[in-house]
């Protein structure tokens, strides 16, 4: 509630011509009936037919006026709740690019993707609502009681005796839709997930030949938001039928009695007729605004949502207040670093210091989930250490303003991710100002210019979604060039070269070597021939350092280290490495 009010509250002039609106529709909806019961009683019963002319007249007037006030205020009203679920969807990413991996990982990307677009728009829906009828319909509905009452005391009691009931069926609709709105949302969720992983894994579960447990899979979450939802709509859906019920026991009651009252000369048919009428207003307000109330809940599951993402904090912040220049460009310092994720106990990484200088080339080694990724995406702060120190330039991460940080390194992950637009867009995403020159170099070292030149459009060839219109090789290339255009202090590479052939490996980082004499290169590689130059390799074995030295070295000096390199190279090899 407070977060739909908060929004809401930031349009305030809208909201007063919402109001405006609302004010003017129900003096016109109220005023009607007075008009029509004076020309049934003073036109129509004496007949005076100018007088009716003149009412007709006027009340066609008002029509028209309550009308352009309609029109307005779904105008309005639609204009408000489109900018308030912008607003609220513009803060929802503001806040979750702030984000650690610990975040995303915690509320789930399939989640954050729901949350951002349904949640929304089941808050729009509500407000839309809230602003066409929530306000009016009170308003409304107290104007008709206060015409009901002043009008016929005696007849006012029917419809005051069965508000009492029709309070209670719209309180338990709402107590039990709440339940089921919030199982709908994690339904939605979860068919999100699975649409999603399906999706991007169509080629796996293809070859798999899995298609029938996938879609088995997603028929059961399928039917189960499919239950959740008729649950709920149900429910919802008795509430008219029920209150037509008693709508027409209340109507039938007042012709009855009011019948009785004319025949009796106590009552004239035009006040009956207007009498009804402010009846049918009453009520009928009463049952838009229980649909309000009844929609409540639902939006209330939806705005909590949001607002959990709102919340949501990172812990890893970034720091205004933090160092922005230093004076060295690209030193780099582990001093006794553990780490642990916060779902697994023990730590990942334990206890690892090295030093890395510009000009020099740092490799790490390891077998899988020895830790080698999670080491070097505590570089860029992707995760905080959970026990020791990086500095860069003397700086510990943590004293940075994190952009400035950042800046420093040129991260191309193990996974190489393009971005749909074209070529040309992915390069100058490493930096908008980039010149053609600055392209075409980088594209050179990162042995990208032949395979682009050949692309029908070059630089300007479409990257589908995901970037699956390129080869695995291509698009660790592109995403090499990518961060070369930086031309940064810190070069990552998380096993950037893993899908290039021998020949591509061995010319990209030999263009490299002469490229980045001024930076700091760090290297996770399961490839010895890739690392095997680099000025210092750094063995990994369940998240602890096992050696550090160059190739040679390790060969006579660590087994962890021979036992992989003697895997992969030939006998040759290994004596001239
Ligand atoms: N996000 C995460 N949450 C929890 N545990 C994780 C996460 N990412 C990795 N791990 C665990 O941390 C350990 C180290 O993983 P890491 O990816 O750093 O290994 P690696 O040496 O880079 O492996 P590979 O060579 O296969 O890429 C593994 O045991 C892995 O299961």
């Amino acid at each position: 509630m407070k977060l739909m009010l908060r929004y809401t509250l930031k349009h305030k002039k809208l909201l007063f011509l919402n109001f405006l609106c609302v004010f003017g529709f129900i003096m016109i909806e109220l005023g009607l009936p007075t008009l029509l019961a004076s020309m049934i009683d003073k036109g129509i019963l004496e007949n005076d037919t100018n007088y009716v002319k003149k009412i007709g007249l006027l009340m066609l007037l008002v029509t028209a006026v309550g009308m352009v006030l309609h029109l307005g205020l779904t105008y309005v009203g639609s204009r408000l709740t489109t900018l308030i679920v912008m607003d609220i969807r513009d803060d929802m990413y503001r806040n979750v690019q702030t984000f650690s991996h610990h975040e995303y990982e915690q509320l789930g990307v399939s989640s954050l993707i729901t949350r951002i677009t349904n949640d929304a728009y089941q808050v729009m829906l509500f407000l839309g609502m809230v602003l066409r009828t929530g306000f009016m319909t009170p308003m409304m509905f107290i104007g008709s009681m206060v015409m009901i009452v002043s009008q016929n005391a005696s007849l006012a009691k029917y419809v005051l005796m069965c508000l009492p009931i029709l309070i209670l069926g719209v309180y338990v609709i709402a107590k039990f839709s709440e339940p089921l709105s919030k199982r709908q949302q994690s339904s939605l969720d979860k068919i999100n997930r699975i649409v999603r992983e399906n999706l991007t894994g169509l080629r796996v579960v293809r070859a798999f030949v899995n298609e029938k447990f996938q879609e088995s899979r997603f028929k059961k979450v399928n039917e189960k938001y499919t239950k959740n939802s008729i649950n709920l709509y149900t429910l919802m859906s008795t509430s008219q039928p029920a209150f037509f019920l008693v709508f027409n026991i209340v109507m039938v009651v007042l012709i009855w009695v009011g019948a009785k009252q004319i025949e009796a000369g106590s009552l004239q048919v035009g006040s009956l007729v207007a009498f009804i009428e402010y009846i049918f207003h009453a009520l009928f307000s009463f049952m838009m605004f229980a649909s309000v109330f009844m929609m409540f809940p639902r939006a209330e599951v939806s705005a909590n949502r949001i607002q959990e993402v709102l919340d949501a904090k990172s812990d890893i912040l970034i720091n205004e207040e933090g160092i922005k220049e230093t004076k060295t460009q690209g030193v780099i310092a582990f001093h006794n670093v553990s780490f642990a994720y916060e779902e697994t106990e023990s730590p990942v990484i334990r206890n690892v210091s090295f030093e890395a200088k510009p000009g020099e080339t740092v490799a790490f080694i390891g077998s899988t989930g020895s830790g080698k990724s999670t080491l070097i995406q505590l570089l860029p702060r992707f995760y905080d250490v959970t026990k020791g120190e990086i500095l860069i330039d003397g700086v510990n991460v943590k004293d940075y303003y994190l952009p400035s940080l950042r800046e420093k390194i040129g991260y191309i992950p193990q996974k190489a991710l393009l971005f749909s637009g074209t070529i040309r867009d992915n390069l100058l995403f490493g930096k908008p100002d980039a010149t053609e020159e600055e392209l075409a170099e980088a594209l050179a070292i990162a042995q990208a210019t032949d395979f682009v030149s050949k692309k029908e459009k070059g630089l300007d060839e479409v990257v589908s979604e995901g970037g699956s219109n390129f080869s695995g090789g291509q698009k660790q290339r592109l995403a090499i060039a990518r961060a070369l255009i930086r031309k940064p202090a810190i070069y990552v590479f998380d096993d950037s070269f893993s899908a290039l052939d021998y020949a591509t490996d061995a010319q990209l980082r030999q263009q490299l070597k002469a490229e980045v004499t001024n930076s700091t290169v760090l290297i996770v590689a399961q490839r010895v021939s890739t690392i095997m130059d680099a000025d210092k390799i750094i063995v990994l074995n369940e998240g602890e350092v096992v050696g550090q030295g160059t190739h040679r070295e390790l060969l006579e000096s660590n087994d962890i280290y021979y036992d992989i390199a003697s895997s992969q190279l030939s006998q040759e090899e290994l004596l001239n490495g």
